[in-house]
């Protein structure tokens, strides 16, 4: 195998902030685990003990005996101490069983005399040389035998990787071997590895040389790595060869991975954590940019210095405690990463290449474009980018599709406050026929659309019921209609003012347009456009002076997507007029807050209209068999279905906390929803032909 010279880190600055020490340290260091080292110890031992039972036979002929008797019954009993057989199994042929008691006698005998043999030894130097490597070497067979205890005591639990200890308050903890007739003692805290950590099994084997990796421990080692996507993306034999030569890093905030302008002599996979990629050489500028370039759990980085006689052409720095997987040079060179490097840049260009926007581009000026930027592979359903207007990258989309998403709060509108009192006025849930003191179909049609979903137009179905009815009482719905004093109200029904604000008793909340209960403060993610293979994102009315531009946060969602991210400041470099042009031209508006906001209104009423309908028709067919249950006090907000009921505001209910919640750095600043499920007359009502569920009357 070939052997690469030491690189970690390349760059030898050390950070002001301590940084844990590394816990790989150089593969040749690194490839000697516990368990190497014992059997090193036990061939040096080998060598030493040939020569010290050599002479020791002839001149102390009694304790070498003693010693290979007793190490000989025991030998017996422990069949893989192998190396102990060779080291004490000289005299085989005066091999002499003998009972524990005697064993242990033999022992003192032995301890005896080598006292005695040190006091000799004041005047027979020779003697003490002889009889002092025979102490020692009776020692470290010793330790060799209670380092084997442990080690098969913990073998039990090499295949276990603690995540969450449920020892944390007694961490230690013993049990009885009856085998080994012995307690073992464990501290659980050595086993656990924190969620997201490089799995402990996986260490060692990163800890062993190539060559000693087993195929079982190789193949493992690759099931582990398959959460990065960059490793994953290669194909599977190279995935295997990279497991064989990879070796495992760990360090600390602000320490220097790659240094700018030197010689690069390995490449990375980030395995946990966060670096920053920066321009200047120590690093320093990633705590200060608030826009640094970032690369996270699945990303690599470090070929570019790899590539035919390569410097660093920027520097990588850990923004936070990292974990790597590293590949030498030699072992890069030597699996032809450097072409799997070299298609990647070839793909980047065609794609350049390929949109009209770079038409007029020359090849040079594109291939610049293309060393600013890798690819990345993002899943479905992954966060790009947080808030893509604010921030210093532009991203193409090279495959795949993304989805631009805001969160509004809806609050802010005054459409929502309307529906929000419209519908709380329904909270008594008094029939519709009382309310309205007999009101014809017609009226209680219109009530019901302006009071229950006063966004949506149901005419057509409410007609075609009505219709069907009338016909079969004989009468005509047209002559109906008429009699009534009103047409179908508009669309949008017309401005009802909350009369009775005041009568729900629950926590309220000061808006711009009044009160509004506290749990009615929600926000919702709204999908606003679709972004296409081809297409660029985060460029957005780049050309307008700031004031003018639509500066609200806009989320990007993957899709399945692939797309390189680049500097806007070193784009805005390359660009020349045409291109101006040409992106001015392609922009596309984004609708507003308050637009969003009806529309989710509308969406929701739709929503909510069509399950109480799908229940009103389906439920007596398929009405579960009753089972008695203790009715439960529902709460306003569901967690799991993102659902507020606005039909319990004004009731006190305990607030359920969820099991597992998310730190609060990773929630949104708004109690999210999906849908509002809101105080409405029965669907009933609407549709007195349903009156019985499911039967047409
Ligand atoms: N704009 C960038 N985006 C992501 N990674 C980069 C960028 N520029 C440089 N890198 C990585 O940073 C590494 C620095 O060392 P190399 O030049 O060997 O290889 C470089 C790339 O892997």
């Amino acid at each position: 195998m070939i052997r690469s010279e030491r690189e970690l880190p390349e760059a030898e600055p050390r950070p002001p902030e301590a940084a844990p020490p590394s816990v790989g340290g150089s593969r040749e260091e690194a490839a000697a685990p516990a368990v190497v080292d014992l059997a090193d110890v036990d061939a040096q031992l080998h060598n030493l003990d040939g020569g010290a039972t050599e002479r020791g036979f002839e001149e102390q002929e009694p304790e070498s005996k003693l010693a290979s008797e007793s190490a000989a019954s025991e030998d017996e009993e422990e069949e893989e101490d192998e190396e102990e057989e060779q080291l004490m199994q000289e005299p085989k042929g005066h091999e002499i069983k003998m009972p524990t008691h005697q064993k242990m006698m033999s022992w003192i005998n032995l301890k005896n005399l080598t006292k005695i043999s040190r006091r000799q030894n004041v005047n027979h130097w020779s003697k003490l040389k002889h009889l002092g490597l025979y102490q020692l070497t009776m020692d470290i067979i010793m330790m060799i035998r209670v380092c084997k205890m442990f080690r098969q005591g913990l073998r039990g639990f090499r295949e276990y990787q603690i995540i969450e200890t449920a020892h944390r308050k007694h961490p230690i903890f013993s049990f009885w071997d009856k085998k080994k007739q012995g307690r073992i003692t464990f501290d659980t805290l050595d086993f656990v590895a924190e969620e997201g950590h490089f799995p402990p099994r996986a260490i060692q084997i990163t800890q062993k040389k190539p060559s000693w990796r087993t195929e079982h421990e190789i193949q493992a080692l690759c099931n582990v790595l398959q959460v990065l996507d960059s490793y994953r993306n290669y194909e599977e034999p190279l995935q295997l060869l990279l497991a064989k030569v990879m070796r495992f890093e760990r360090f600390g905030r602000r320490r220097v991975i790659v240094k700018k302008g030197q010689r690069g002599n390995s490449f990375y996979f980030i395995y946990l954590g966060t670096v920053a990629v920066t321009e200047d050489e120590d690093g320093s500028s990633a705590f200060l940019d608030p826009h640094p370039t970032l690369l996270y759990k699945g990303g690599c980085f470090g070929e570019m210095g790899l590539l035919s006689a390569g410097v660093r052409r920027a520097t990588v720095v850990c923004m936070e405690e990292t974990e790597f997987l590293v590949v030498d040079r030699e072992d890069f060179l030597a699996n032809k990463l450097d072409d799997e490097i070299q298609k990647e840049s070839q793909y980047r260009f065609g794609f350049f290449r390929s949109l009209d926007l770079f038409k007029s581009w020359s090849d040079e000026k594109l291939w610049h474009l293309v060393t600013l930027g890798k690819v990345e592979k993002f899943s479905h359903g992954q966060l790009v980018s947080k808030d893509f207007v604010d921030s210093s990258f532009l991203m193409f989309i090279c495959k795949g599709s993304c989805e631009i998403l805001r969160l509004i709060n809806l609050a802010n509108s005054p459409s929502y406050y309307k529906w929000i009192w419209q519908c709380l006025e329904l909270i008594d849930d008094r029939p519709l026929r009382a309310h309205l003191k007999e009101p014809s179909p017609a009226q209680r049609f219109k009530e019901f659309r302006i009071k229950s979903y006063p966004l949506q137009d149901f005419s057509p179905l409410k007609l075609l019921h009505l219709q069907k009815a009338c016909e079969q009482q004989g009468t005509s719905l047209s002559e109906k209609l008429e009699t009534s004093e009103n047409s179908f109200p508009k669309m949008l029904g017309p401005k009802i003012k909350s009369k009775y604000p005041q009568s729900i008793k629950c926590p309220m909340v000061n808006t711009k347009f009044g009160e509004l209960p506290k749990e009615a403060v929600v926000g919702v993610y709204m999908k606003i456009h679709t972004v296409e293979q081809g297409e660029l994102v985060g460029f957005h009315q780049a050309f307008l002076p700031e004031s003018q531009r639509d500066m609200r946060p806009l989320i990007l969602v993957s899709q399945g997507a692939e797309l390189i991210r680049l500097r806007k400041q070193k784009f805005c470099e390359l660009i020349d007029d045409e291109t101006k042009e040409k992106l001015t031209s392609t922009e596309i508006e984004y609708p507003s807050d308050e637009d969003m906001c009806q529309r989710f209104l509308k969406e929701n009423s739709w929503n909510v209209f069509r399950k109480d309908l799908v229940r009103l028709l389906m439920e007596s067919r398929q009405r579960p068999p009753f089972i008695p249950t203790q009715p439960k006090k529902k709460g306003i907000y569901n967690p799991k279905s993102l659902i507020l009921d606005l039909c319990s505001v004004h009731k006190k209910v305990k607030p359920s906390r969820p099991m597992f919640l998310a730190p609060q750095k990773f929630l949104p600043p708004l109690r999210i929803v999906q849908a509002i499920s809101a105080p409405r007359y029965k669907i009933q009502e609407l549709l007195p032909q349903y009156k019985n569920a499911g039967v047409l009357v």
